[in-house]
C-alpha cells in the first residue's frame, strides 16, 4: 500500500537545498509589492496570489535554467528592505515547519539585497531576525523547526570572497555556510576559487550548485578544484554511471560501473542536493520516474530531497517526496534514509547532527511505522497489518 499523503506530511523531513528568494507565498509578494509600491508584477497578478502563483510555476517550466532565473527579478524585488526581508524568512519558517520539516537550510544571496540601500551585514542580520521569529511561531502552533542559512555569492558577479567574508562573520549567529548559484553554463566555479580557499582556511563549509545544467565537467571543478562539501543538484553524475545488467543495485551497487568521477562521490560520501520537480523544470531531468535520484538511491549514494524552489516549482518538501513515492515506490524506510542522509550531511555540528537524528527523526519515524499496530480492528480492516510491514522491510 502507499504511503499517505497525511504520513508523508507527518514524517520528519530536512532540507538541505531551498532558496528564500524561491519560496515566497504569492500572497505575501502581492501584499509587499502593494505597501512597497512596486509596480513589475507581470499583467494581471498584482491583485491574484493565485494568478500570480500560476504565472511563476508557468514562466519556470522553460526547460532553461536561464530562463527559469528571470522569474527572481521579482520576488527579490519585494526584498529589499528590513521589513520584507524578516516577513519572507519568517514566512518560509512557518511554511516549513507545517510540512514537517524540522532542520532546514535555507539560501539566498545578499548581494542581490542592497538596492534600497541595506548593507550585507543588514541584511543577513533582517533574514536571521525573520527566521527567529518563524521559528517562535512555529512552535505556537505546535510544530519543531531549526533554520540555518547559507549565504549565496552570484557566480556571474565578482563578490564572492567579500560574500564569503559575511558568511564566515556571521557564523556564530544563524549562518551556516556558502554556496554559489546563478547560470552555470559559462561561470565555472573556479572563477570564485579565493572564496573557497578563504572558507577553507576559516575551516568553513560551502556547496556549489553544479551538474544541473552542465555536465560533470562543473562537478570534477566544484569537487577537486574548490573542494566543495556538497553538490547542489549533481544530477549530471549519472554522466559517469553505466548501468552494466538489467538490475543495478546492492550493498556495493553490482550490476553497474562507475566512472573515476562517480566512484569518487559515491567512496567520499559526498552529499548530492536533488531538486527533482526543479530538474523537469530546468530540463535537467524528463520525468519523475527517469529521474537520476532512483538510480543513485539504488547506488547507494548520499542522495537527499529537496525543493529548490517552493513558489517557481508550486513545491514542497512532501510533494516532493510524494512524487518519489509514486514513481519509484518509496515507502517511510526509504523516506527516512533520504532525511538521515540530509542530516549527516548538514553544516551544524556533528553532536546537533547526531540529536537530530537519534532523538527527532528516528522516534518520528519509528511512530509512523508502527501505526499500523493501532489500525482500526472494527473497521474490518486486517489487524495483522501485512501489507503494512512489507513495506517496512529493507536498510534504513
Ligand atoms: O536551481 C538553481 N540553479 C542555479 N541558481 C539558482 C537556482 N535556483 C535559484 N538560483 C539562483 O540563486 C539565487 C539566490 O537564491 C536566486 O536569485 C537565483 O538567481
Ligand atoms: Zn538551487
Amino acid at each position: 500500500m502507499r504511503i499517505t499523503d497525511d504520513q508523508i506530511r507527518r514524517a520528519p523531513k530536512v532540507l538541505l537545498h531551498d532558496h528564500l528568494d524561491g519560496g515566497l507565498r504569492p500572497s505575501t509578494i502581492v501584499e509587499l509589492a502593494a505597501e512597497q509600491g512596486y509596480r513589475g508584477l507581470p499583467p494581471g497578478t498584482a491583485g491574484d496570489p493565485g494568478a500570480l502563483g500560476a504565472w511563476f510555476r508557468e514562466a519556470a517550466d522553460s526547460g532553461s535554467l536561464e530562463r527559469y532565473l528571470e522569474t527572481f527579478a521579482h520576488t527579490v524585488a519585494v526584498m529589499q528592505t528590513r521589513d520584507g526581508l524578516a516577513r519572507v524568512a519568517c514566512d518560509a519558517a512557518e511554511d516549513l515547519a507545517a510540512d514537517g520539516v524540522v532542520y532546514a537550510e535555507v539560501r539566498y544571496a545578499p548581494e542581490q539585497h542592497l538596492e534600497q540601500g541595506l548593507t550585507l551585514d543588514e541584511v543577513v542580520g533582517a533574514v536571521n531576525e525573520g527566521f527567529r521569529e518563524g521559528e517562535r511561531r512555529a512552535r505556537a502552533a505546535g510544530s519543531r523547526i531549526r533554520v540555518g542559512t547559507l549565504l549565496t555569492a552570484m557566480r556571474h558577479a565578482a563578490r564572492s570572497l567579500e560574500i564569503a567574508e559575511l558568511a564566515n562573520r556571521h557564523r556564530d549567529d544563524g549562518v551556516v555556510g556558502f554556496d554559489i548559484a546563478g547560470a552555470e553554463a559559462g561561470h565555472p566555479p573556479t572563477r570564485h576559487l579565493d572564496a573557497f580557499e578563504y572558507l577553507k582556511r576559516e575551516n568553513n563549509h560551502f556547496t556549489i550548485h553544479a551538474g544541473e545544467a552542465f555536465g560533470l565537467p562543473s562537478i570534477w571543478q566544484a569537487l577537486q578544484w574548490c573542494g566543495a562539501d556538497r553538490l547542489g543538484h549533481g544530477v549530471r553524475i549519472i554522466d559517469d554511471i553505466k548501468v552494466t545488467e538489467g538490475r543495478e543495485g546492492g550493498a556495493a551497487g553490482e550490476g553497474a560501473e562507475l566512472g573515476r568521477l562517480a566512484a569518487y562521490v559515491r567512496d567520499k560520501r559526498i552529499p548530492l542536493e536533488m531538486c527533482p520537480t526543479s530538474n523537469l523544470q530546468t530540463g535537467a531531468a524528463s520525468s519523475y520516474a527517469a529521474h537520476p535520484i532512483g538510480l543513485l538511491r539504488r547506488l547507494l549514494f548520499r542522495v537527499t530531497v529537496n525543493t529548490d524552489n517552493r513558489l517557481m516549482s508550486g513545491t514542497s518538501m512532501s510533494r516532493e517526496f510524494a512524487h518519489l513515492v509514486d514513481a519509484f515506490g518509496y515507502g517511510l524506510d526509504d523516506m527516512q534514509w533520504f532525511t538521515v542522509n540530509a542530516m549527516k550531511s548538514a553544516f551544524i555540528p556533528f553532536g546537533e547532527r547526531l540529536a537530530m537524528i537519534n532523538d527527532v527523526i528516528k522516534p518520528g519515524y519509528a511512530e509512523l511505522k508502527s501505526e499500523w499496530l493501532f489500525a482500526d480492528t472494527a473497521s474490518g480492516s486486517s489487524p495483522d497489518g501485512a501489507g503494512h510491514r512489507d513495506e517496512q522491510q529493507g536498510t534504513a
